[in-house]
């Protein structure tokens, strides 16, 4: 594959599916060739099928997670709702487990754990076969034991790959199988909004349904409260996969190890032998239970710090410029070693507990069970042989027979003995697995929490909720945007969060029809952006009886997919995507949504030109060029580019929340005039007063907490008009100063006079006579005369100045020529 195809495949990420339009062919540059990795998203029906299986926790199993009822319940939602069910879900019901990818995987994987244990067994047998030949003397037993040995190797070797290979591939499937489902979770788009309502400390907007103390009568006061999100989404997800695919393995292994070993060993060691062995297993549980510590609230808390520390990495790489002017390096090197360290402290703390814990865990599996062993093994040797010793006499001529007899029951005993303890010995080996899986477990329980706190938060924030004028109550215009007796607050705000609860703006009514447009402003913090996420939809609209009203496309224009989006919001902050310089003037459409709109390249450029954004194209290398562009390009022309996003998308009404700040007045001025002739209706948020003439309407938002606001038409059509036609004439008159200049100039070359200049000789003159007075008045200051001095107390009055006149003149004239 060439650059060109590479940048190609990059620029358009995906295909559609032809045979199913919900499907989308990802193009993933792999190597020299392209992989095609079809994506179907998670339906909408699932997703609303599966929010009963995920009610929120209560904050007591947050913080306490055992191997209990409830984290088996978590688990069974998680892997019966989103990793083992079959991939392509129709939507209908659920598909038979059976034709789940997962679940063929962890079928063969559980053949091969079968397998391995079967053979182990039998590897057992055949040492104790191959050493009874040996004592035997059984030269031909033992070759032939010994090819049976090797023959045995290879599929046992090929089943130990194997199963590492298989756990592998479980843990990649359910790993992805969750990330799918939780980023179709979380990157939602409205009415959820979840990645932007779901974070602790982002803008908040509403509590998760069934949060406690919830009245559902009462505005929601709490928010998602999830912090760390991405934590969560990336590494836990990651844990929690590689753990449940282990502890599958680690637990059904050493399990079928046990069952089948101890019904083994139950055969030579006899009832008496058997139940010593299952006491052997309840003392051994029994002390590891009492000194085993909460590994699963270790987990979890661990997983956290990691999480806190990463994401003071992430902030410090995004905002490094920053950093770097104000030189916070170490600053920030400070706040980060405070994280690690906290982090250090708690895995260390992990270490010493687990200190104890191996410790006894070593010398019960290792040792206990070992002399356990040799004790359990001696009883059929030791029985054996004190039956043989008092019942078997024999006589004199059956001698070598008694011998040869003694020889065999020796081979047999070895037999015996070497099969028996190998077979302990993987018993010893099986129980300490099984120990280790506990541990693994509570690990795994903590896990799980944390994956199920997430999904069943983003499950069950309710979708943001426009109150819509009802049906029947007039809108004068319905193309045009209604605010009726809104309240604007800050979501969730509550005494302890700190959040303050009172309105930043109340009672707000207004209307703006398409044409008028709208100018917001107010002093800082007033709540002017605020303003613009409840038009959003962003924020929720509080008050006795809100209403908002957004005009929707006509059916035939979303028949013809021509409709235009009703808002579009230029944020404060500029937001680049990862990706080419086409896409980012498309954000959020895909390229492939561009070629299918049918839009040119060229008029993109048109779109550039129009921001003055022209040089863009050529500058960075054409369209498809790939670059960090929040640190390539200036803050203007971020800003700029934010612009071309509305000129690209044209919807009926632009939100432009100080999104010209850093760029020049003429260019901001020009930048307005062509969204307005594009009958986009502007709806601005700035504190410049030089924007109020492209409006018709002007917000004040009062602030200092009374929540008033004051809205007033900017002149009548009729005042713009006349002022718009006095602009006209003037800037008529401007132009034509121009060419009055150059006609001056070739009337003195004709003349081939010195260029005469009256205004220039008036002003020379003037300054030799100031300058003359302005020594004077230098005199006075060097020797300066105290007015009080001639106060004259027997009079009451000031006496003559004793500035000269030409004095008191000079001053006069030096202040006049300083305002000049
Ligand atoms: N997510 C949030 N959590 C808590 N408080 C918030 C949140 N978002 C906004 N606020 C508060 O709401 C108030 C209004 O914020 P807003 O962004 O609307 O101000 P603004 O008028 O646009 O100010 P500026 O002119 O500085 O942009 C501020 O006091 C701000 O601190």
């Amino acid at each position: 594959m060439d650059k060109e195809e590479s940048l190609r495949v990059l620029q358009k990420i995906y295909e559609e599916d032809p045979k199913d339009e919900e499907t989308k062919v990802l193009l993933v540059p792999y190597r020299d060739r392209v992989t095609k990795v079809p994506i179907r998203p998670t339906p909408q029906s699932k997703l609303d099928q599966d929010k009963t299986h995920f009610p929120l926790l209560p904050p007591s199993a947050q913080h306490k997670p055992n191997i209990d009822l409830s984290f088996l319940r978590q688990l069974r939602a998680i892997l019966l709702r989103i990793v083992l069910p079959p991939g392509s879900w129709d939507g209908k019901g659920a598909s038979p487990l059976w034709r789940s990818r997962e679940v063929g995987v962890l079928t063969l994987h559980s053949a091969f754990l079968i397998l391995r244990t079967v053979l182990s067994i039998l590897v057992a047998r055949l040492d104790g076969r191959i050493v009874r030949d040996l004592v035997r003397g059984d030269g031909k037993g033992f070759l032939k034991g010994l090819g049976l040995w090797f023959a045995l190797a290879i599929p046992s070797t090929y089943t130990n790959s194997m199963i590492r290979h298989l756990q592998s591939i479980l843990s990649l499937g359910m790993r992805t199988r969750l990330s799918r489902y939780v980023n179709d979770l979380y990157l939602s788009s409205y009415p959820n909004l979840r990645y932007y309502r779901v974070s602790a400390h982002g803008p908040t907007s509403t509590a998760p349904e069934g949060a406690e103390g919830k009245d559902p009568k009462e505005p929601p006061k709490t928010p998602g409260g999830l912090d760390g999100v991405e934590q969560y989404i990336t590494a836990d997800v990651e844990s929690w996969a590689s753990a449940i695919a282990g502890i599958y393995g680690n637990l059904l292994k050493p399990s079928l190890d046990m069952l089948l070993f101890t019904s083994q060993l139950s055969r030579s060691l006899g009832v008496r032998g058997t139940v010593l062995l299952f006491l052997n297993y309840y003392g051994t549980v029994a002390i590891l239970r009492a000194v085993t510590p909460a590994f699963g609230r270790l987990a979890s808390v661990e997983a956290k710090l990691e999480g806190e520390y990463r994401r003071g990495m992430g902030r410090v790489g995004r905002e490094s410029e920053e950093v770097a002017f104000y030189n916070g390096g170490y600053r920030e090197r400070d706040i980060l070693t405070k994280a690690y360290l906290r982090l250090i402290k708690h895995v260390n703390s992990i270490y010493k507990i687990r200190i104890a814990y191996e410790w006894t865990e070593d010398f019960v599996i290792k040792y206990l069970w070992s002399a356990a062993g040799y004790a359990l093994i001696a009883v059929p040797i030791l029985f054996t042989r004190t039956k043989r010793s008092l019942g078997l006499q024999t006589t004199p001529g059956d001698e070598a027979r008694e011998k040869a007899g003694r020889d065999e029951a020796v081979a047999g005993r070895t037999e015996t003995y070497i099969s028996n303890r190998r077979l302990l010995l993987s018993l010893a080996d099986a129980g300490g697995r099984l120990m280790y899986a506990y541990k693994d477990l509570l690990e795994l329980a903590g896990l799980t929490t944390r994956i199920y706190t997430l999904v069943s938060t983003l499950h069950q924030l309710p979708p943001l909720e426009t109150p819509v004028i009802q049906a029947g109550e007039e809108i004068a215009d319905p193309e045009a945007i209604v605010l009726k007796n809104v309240d604007v607050r800050v979501p969730g705000g509550t005494e302890e969060n700190g959040i303050q609860e009172m309105d930043l703006v109340s009672d707000l009514t207004l209307t703006i029809k398409p044409g008028e447009h709208l100018m917001i402003t107010g002093s800082n913090g007033v709540g002017k952006s605020a303003v613009a996420r409840v038009l959003a939809g962003l924020w929720p609209a509080f008050g006795d009886s809100p209403a908002i009203h957004r005009p929707s496309p006509s059916s035939s224009e979303i028949q013809n997919n021509k409709f235009r989006k009703t808002l579009f919001v230029v944020p404060q902050r500029s937001y680049m995507v990862t990706g080419s310089l086409l896409e980012n003037i498309i954000y959020p459409d895909t390229y492939n949504d561009f070629l299918k709109s049918g839009r040119t390249e060229d008029e993109l450029q048109g779109i550039l030109e129009s921001v003055f954004l022209g040089y863009l194209k050529e500058r960075e290398g054409g369209w498809a060029t790939r670059k960090e562009w929040r640190d390539v390009l200036s803050g203007g022309e971020k800003q700029r580019l934010g612009l071309a996003r509305v000129f690209y998308r044209r919807p009926r009404f632009a939100v432009l929340d100080e999104c010209t700040s850093a760029v020049s007045s003429d260019v901001e001025g020009r930048m307005y005039e062509s969204a307005k002739a594009l009958g986009i209706t502007l709806i601005t948020i700035s504190l410049r007063p030089s924007l109020i003439k492209y409006h018709t309407q002007l917000l004040t938002l009062v602030g200092e907490g009374t929540g008033k606001w004051t809205l007033q038409r900017i002149g009548t059509p009729e005042e713009r008009l006349s002022v718009g036609r006095e602009i006209e004439a003037l800037e008529k008159k401007l132009a034509d100063v121009e060419v009055w200049e150059k006609r001056v100039e070739e009337l003195e070359r004709m003349l081939g006079a010195e260029k005469w200049d009256p205004e220039a000789e008036k002003a020379e003159a003037e300054a030799t006579r100031v300058g003359r007075d302005v020594e004077t008045v230098e005199d006075v200051d060097e020797e300066p005369e105290p007015i009080n001095d001639d106060f004259d107390e027997s009079t009451s009055e000031f006496g003559a100045p004793s500035v000269s006149e030409n004095g008191s003149e000079a001053v006069a004239i030096t202040e006049s020529m300083l305002q000049e």
